[in-house]
This record gives C-alpha cells, sequence and structure tokens, in this order.
C-alpha cells in the first residue's frame, strides 16, 4: 500500500519534471528555429528578466531610441526567461501588424493579465476573432462622435466638482491636497516604505498594471511648497511660476483619478461611484462598495508573483487559482452590483422596444424616455449597447456574461488612461506658463454659461472645436501618451514589409522580415510618437503650434473608425514627414486598427478627448497650475505611463503641483 503510494508520488514528480522540462525546451527550441534569431538586439542583462527592468524605466533613459540608434527600427530584446521579442518602429511593419488585428492577436499573457486585472475574459478588450468583430460592432453605437457628445454633461457637472475643490483648496489649504484611498486597500505611509522593494519590482514587469494605483495614500497631507531634486528632464528648461509662493500644492493624479474614475461610472454605466464627493468631505468616507472592490482586484493584480512569470511560459498554469478570500468577495460584490445594472438596463431597453414596436408615436416615446431614472437618461454607453445588442439577430447578441465584462473593461480601459492624460496635460501647461496662459485667454473669451450645471450645446461645440486647446491636446498625447506600448503575437508565420531597410546579425540588408507563428512583437507607441523621422527635431519639445501649421504640411487628417489604415504617406497635421500609422492626428497614442482584418483601436478615444478638452475649459478658467522646479517628475511604466517624484519613491505615483486662483 505505502509502496503504491510512493510509487504514485514519483510518477507524478517525473512527469511534472517532464513536463515542465519538456515544455520549456519546446519553447526554447521554437525560439532558436525563430527566424527572429537573425536580428541584432541590445544584450540581455538578466536570464529571469531579459531587458524588462531596463524596459520599465524606459521613459526616463530614452532607450527606445538609444536601440534604435544602435540596432536600427526593428530589433529584437529579450523577455522573461530570454524570451527573444521583436520590437519596431518601423512605420510600414507597425501599419502591417496593427491593421492584421486577427493574425496578430494579443499575446495570451497579456490578455490573462488584463483580464484578472478586472476586465473580464469576456470584455472587447480581451476577446479575439470573431467574437471581437462581433462585438465591436455592437458597441459601436455607443461610441459615436454625437453619443459621445451627448455625454458631454456628465464630463462637465464632475470638471465644475473638481473645480470648485480645488479652488476650495487653494482658499483655504484645506487639508486635501491629496485624497485618502477610497478603496480601503492602500497600505499606510509607514507599510507604503516598508512594501517598497515588492513594490519596485512589480513595476519592472510591465504587464501588472493596477490603473487605481493612483489612490494610494501615503501622499494625503496638506503640503506647501516642498522641496525635491533636480529638474524633469523632459523639459530642458524649469519654469518658476511668478507666484508659486502664494499657491497651494495638491497632487492632481490623485484627484483626477477619482474625477474620471465618477465620470466613467455615470456616462459608462450610469453607476455613482461619488469618489470626488467622498474625498472632498473632511476625514474622507469609507468609499463607495463598487470601487472598494476594483481596488482589491486591481491591487491583488498588481502584485509580483513568481507564478505570473512562469505562466507567460507554462500556460497550463493559469487554470490555478491566485485568489484569496478577499478577491473572491470583491468579485462577487462586482458581479452583483453588474447584474443589477445590466438587468435594470436590459429592462429598460426592453421596455422601450417593446413600445417603439407597439406604436412609432414620437410623444409615447418621450413619455418612456421620462419614466427611465438613471443619471444619464438611458444614454450611458452600457444602455446603448443593450439596445444595439437587443436590436441584433439573436445569435449576434451579447451574452450576459459579455455584457458584464464590459463594464469592467470601460473601467480598466477608461479611467486611468484619462486621468494619466489629463495629469500629463496640467503637468505639460505648468511647466509652459506662456503657452497655459495664451490658452487661458482664448478659452476665456468662450462665453461661459450662468447655469453653469447645464452648459449650453453652443458653449459645447465651442470648447470641443477650439483650435489651440485642440492642438494643446493634441500636442500632450503625442508627447505623454498614457499607454507607452502595446503587444502582439504572431497567429500565422507571415513576412513583415518594413520601410527601412533591416541590417541581421548577418550583415544583410533586408527589405522584409519574416516572422513564426507564436513570435512576441512589441510596438513601442510613445518611441514612436516621439521619431525625429517623423516629427522632425524638435520632437521631444512640447509645442502645440506645430499642430496648428497652414498648408500642406498642415493639411488636416481626418479619424475614425479605421479610417487611419491607408493614411500612411499622407502627412498629417503637425507632421513633418509621413510615416506615423494612428488612429487620431497620425500618432500611435489610440493604437490603430483595420476595420476589415481586426480593428484594435481604441474605441473610447471621442470620449476621452471630449473629456479631456471640457476638463481643461472648465479648470483652466478660474486656476493656475505650475511647478516647483526642483521636483524631478520621472515616468514609470506599467501599461500605463504615471508619474512618480523621482526623489519620493515610497509615496508611489503622484503628481505634485502648485494651484492658485487666477483673478477672474
Ligand atoms: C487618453 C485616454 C485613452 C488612451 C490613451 C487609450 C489608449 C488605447 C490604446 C492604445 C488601445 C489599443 C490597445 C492595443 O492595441 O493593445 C485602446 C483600446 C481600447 N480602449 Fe482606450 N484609451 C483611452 C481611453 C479610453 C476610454 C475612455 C475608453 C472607454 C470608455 C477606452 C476603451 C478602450 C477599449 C474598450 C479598447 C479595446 C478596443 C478593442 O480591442 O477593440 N479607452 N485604448
Amino acid at each position: 500500500m505505502l509502496y503504491g503510494i510512493l510509487l504514485g508520488c514519483v510518477l507524478l514528480a517525473v512527469a511534472l519534471v517532464f513536463y515542465v522540462v519538456s515544455t520549456f525546451l519546446l519553447l526554447l527550441v521554437r525560439q532558436a528555429l525563430s527566424p527572429l534569431r537573425y536580428l541584432r538586439g541590445p544584450p540581455s542583462p538578466s536570464f529571469f528578466m531579459g531587458n524588462l527592468r531596463e524596459m520599465h524605466d524606459q521613459e526616463n533613459t530614452n532607450l527606445i531610441a538609444r536601440w534604435e540608434e544602435q540596432f536600427g527600427s526593428t530589433f529584437v530584446y529579450r523577455g522573461f526567461m530570454g524570451g527573444a521579442r521583436l520590437m519596431t518602429t518601423d512605420p510600414a511593419a507597425v501599419a502591417h501588424i496593427l491593421g492584421r488585428g486577427y493574425d496578430y492577436p494579443k499575446p495570451e499573457f497579456v490578455r490573462d493579465n488584463l483580464s484578472s486585472m478586472a476586465a473580464g475574459e469576456h470584455g472587447l478588450l480581451i476577446v479575439e476573432g470573431e467574437d471581437h468583430r462581433r462585438q465591436r460592432r455592437i458597441l459601436s453605437p455607443a461610441f459615436t462622435s454625437a453619443h459621445i457628445k451627448s455625454l458631454s454633461p456628465v464630463f462637465w457637472q464632475k470638471a465644475m466638482e473638481l473645480c470648485d475643490i480645488w479652488l476650495d483648496i487653494a482658499s483655504s489649504s484645506r487639508d486635501l491636497a491629496a485624497p485618502t484611498d477610497p478603496f480601503l486597500v492602500t497600505p499606510s505611509p509607514q507599510a507604503a516604505r516598508d512594501d517598497l522593494p515588492a513594490r519596485a519590482f512589480a513595476t519592472t514587469t510591465s504587464i501588472l498594471p493596477n490603473p487605481f494605483s493612483s489612490f494610494i495614500p501615503g501622499k494625503a497631507t496638506s503640503r506647501r511648497q516642498a522641496k525635491g531634486s533636480s529638474s524633469s528632464q523632459y523639459e530642458k528648461t524649469p519654469v518658476v511660476s511668478p507666484d508659486s509662493a502664494s499657491s497651494t500644492r495638491v497632487d492632481v493624479l490623485a484627484w483626477l483619478a477619482r474625477a474620471t474614475l465618477d465620470v466613467i461610472g455615470e456616462a459608462g454605466f450610469g453607476y455613482q461611484f461619488n469618489s470626488l464627493a467622498s474625498a472632498a468631505k473632511k476625514g474622507g468616507e469609507k468609499g463607495n462598495e463598487l470601487a472598494r472592490a476594483f481596488g482589491v482586484i486591481f491591487s491583488s493584480a498588481r502584485k509580483f508573483r513568481v507564478i505570473t512569470v512562469l505562466q507567460a511560459w507554462f500556460p497550463e498554469l493559469r487554470r490555478y487559482g491566485r485568489e484569496g478570500a478577499a478577491e473572491r468577495e470583491a468579485r462577487e460584490t462586482m458581479r452583483r452590483i453588474g447584474l443589477s445594472l445590466v438587468e435594470q438596463r436590459h429592462a429598460e431597453a426592453t421596455k422601450e422596444q417593446a413600445a417603439t414596436l407597439r406604436s412609432a408615436d414620437a410623444q409615447h416615446k418621450q413619455q418612456l424616455a421620462s419614466t427611465i431614472e438613471h443619471p444619464t437618461d438611458g444614454r450611458d454607453l452600457l444602455s446603448v449597447l443593450i439596445r444595439s445588442s437587443l436590436s441584433s439577430v439573436p445569435s449576434q447578441r451579447l451574452s450576459l456574461e459579455e455584457t458584464l465584462c464590459q463594464i469592467s473593461t470601460f473601467l480598466s480601459a477608461g479611467h486611468e488612461t484619462s486621468s494619466s492624460a489629463m495629469t500629463w496635460t496640467l503637468y505639460a501647461l505648468a511647466r509652459a506658463p506662456d503657452i497655459q496662459a495664451q490658452l487661458r485667454r482664448e478659452l476665456r473669451a468662450i462665453p461661459f454659461p450662468a447655469n453653469a450645471d447645464v452648459p449650453p450645446a453652443s458653449t459645447i461645440a465651442a470648447v470641443l472645436d477650439h483650435p489651440y486647446l485642440d492642438a494643446v491636446v493634441r500636442e500632450t498625447l503625442r508627447l505623454h501618451a498614457p499607454v507607452t506600448l502595446t503587444m502582439r503575437v504572431a497567429g500565422v508565420d507571415d513576412v513583415v514589409p518594413v520601410a527601412r531597410p533591416v541590417i541581421d546579425r548577418r550583415g544583410r540588408a533586408c527589405s522584409e522580415i519574416h516572422v513564426r507563428k507564436g513570435d512576441i512583437i512589441t510596438v513601442p507607441i510613445q518611441a514612436m510618437n516621439k521619431s525625429k523621422e517623423v516629427w522632425g527635431e524638435d520632437a521631444e519639445v512640447f509645442r502645440p503650434e506645430r499642430w496648428l501649421l497652414s498648408g500642406e504640411e498642415g493639411e488636416s487628417d481626418d479619424e475614425g473608425e479605421g479610417s487611419s489604415l491607408g493614411r500612411e504617406g499622407r502627412p498629417g497635421r503637425g507632421q513633418k514627414k509621413a510615416g506615423a500609422p494612428g488612429l487620431w492626428g497620425n500618432m500611435l497614442t489610440f493604437g490603430n486598427g483595420n476595420p476589415l482584418n481586426g480593428n484594435r483601436a481604441c474605441i473610447g478615444f471621442r470620449f476621452a478627448i471630449n473629456e479631456i478638452k471640457i476638463f481643461l475649459y472648465v479648470l483652466l478658467r478660474d486656476i493656475d497650475f505650475s511647478i516647483d522646479p526642483t521636483i524631478h517628475i520621472e515616468k514609470k511604466v506599467i501599461v500605463v505611463t504615471r508619474p512618480a517624484v523621482k526623489t519620493e519613491p515610497h509615496m508611489g505615483n503622484q503628481m505634485p503641483l502648485n494651484i492658485r486662483r487666477v483673478a477672474p
């Protein structure tokens, strides 16, 4: 009997060792046979982590540009356990890869991490192939230009709320310069310091983002000008605001994270997080149940675990749970609230559909609309996509699981990207007071509505179409792309065209590169946005005027669903030379795609742009932003690029700016 058990254990151990060794060997063999082996690239400083630690700091060290200088536009770097990854900034190669989204899906380990981070495995961000095509078609009506414009009142009201809070802080120096954590899952300042090595390590993985990390406290103290270190390297000449002595320091990242959470909750699925309001109350509140649940999931996804690295190589390990009781409870909460939101919206949509079938009478429809009780009156993204799904043929509709996953998808894809974008915009303006003053002058020329709660359509139109505001937003999103890079895996053996010849290890110049099914590819969005070949010698300089050029150089580019593809070779506004294949403004900030073969470009780009513009209009009218020139802001890349103060790593992500009320 004992002998039998022992023999069983031994056999099991042997089988396990055999599985691990053979999987690993197969992967090594696959890699050794991949055509990528002919490409040049940087040496790998670590077998386990490859070049990933350097990648984490890429924005502070100009890493990709330095690699490009050494190895050209297309080269190979190393991921976990020496895995070769293709990196290319070649415009033809990038257009080819992103334009064939279904032949080049997201790698499984990326999808797995995004999905464990609360995006949900059946959401638009994660699904591939026909499921993706079907979901994208159903979700599209929620993201049209007209529909997103109809959500402007939500952006407006949240911008006004934040503006009032900041003005209050500026005038009274209330102890709210950085809000406390609404999720109750974050460490105390001391714990944050103790946890430093683990957190620093976690951030090196580049696949474990925590979109809620900007809520990490330890910065919840009101601070007058604190002295930091040397100037940031993004703009070479630091600028002192003449009145900075009379201003109050706030962590704009933490506040904007709350504002964008409130926005996506309300505009995305008619849910009120009220996270701005709860933070503005002195002493704060416990925070909202759903926000806390998301906080738990994001925090746990962000923790570094050896198993996460192993899962990249051994997919079978992904089956094994890594959830504790807190995570399980959080998922149950998310599901319970999500189900109730979906059921409510579904019931409203069904009622509406039945009534429309009974009578096309406009008055009747109007009566119905007035019975809808949630804040966006049925205009939130979830309501629209449920209606769109119901009007599709049954086989094409979204399942309940798919619908539920869109809620967490909106949260994970649309919350921190927007707050990061707005944070970097305020940072860029704080460092360029002349540009900030000009923008304020121009925005103040747009009449401010007497009833500030309800913006008239004319004000919204004037803000959204304002040329200088548009130029500032484009220029910030070019220089500070919230998503630094994206990854794909070759789903087929393929030949990728390149615009710039690649010199391989054998010294041969190649006009195309071969990839083998399974090869991992990285597209460095931010590096392409700053390419000197495309944007000229001043590519690194914040110069909104480049978007206002007239004549051929300033030819306008029209953006829209997949319209970007095929625009290669055509100069867009602000672009010196052709070559950056992107959805918006010929830059890659919102990715790129092709409706025919996989449009994985950002479906929420209009949402984000309108939100940013309306917030800037409201905030800049009354508030001046400046930054202590001795503070050195660094960029930390974990999918979304977040700011941190170099001398205050224990404080996590933050963006300390000085705010001051400007005279009317
Ligand atoms: C400044 C803000 C934003 C930036 C920079 C941004 C950037 C991106 C990028 C680069 C992608 C493509 C990722 C890839 O190809 O791997 C993407 C996809 C996506 N984004 Fe955004 N995004 C922003 C805001 C939003 C918002 C507000 C929403 C929703 C309300 C949203 C929803 C999505 C979704 C659902 C996808 C997946 C699309 C698909 O695969 O078909 N994003 N975003």
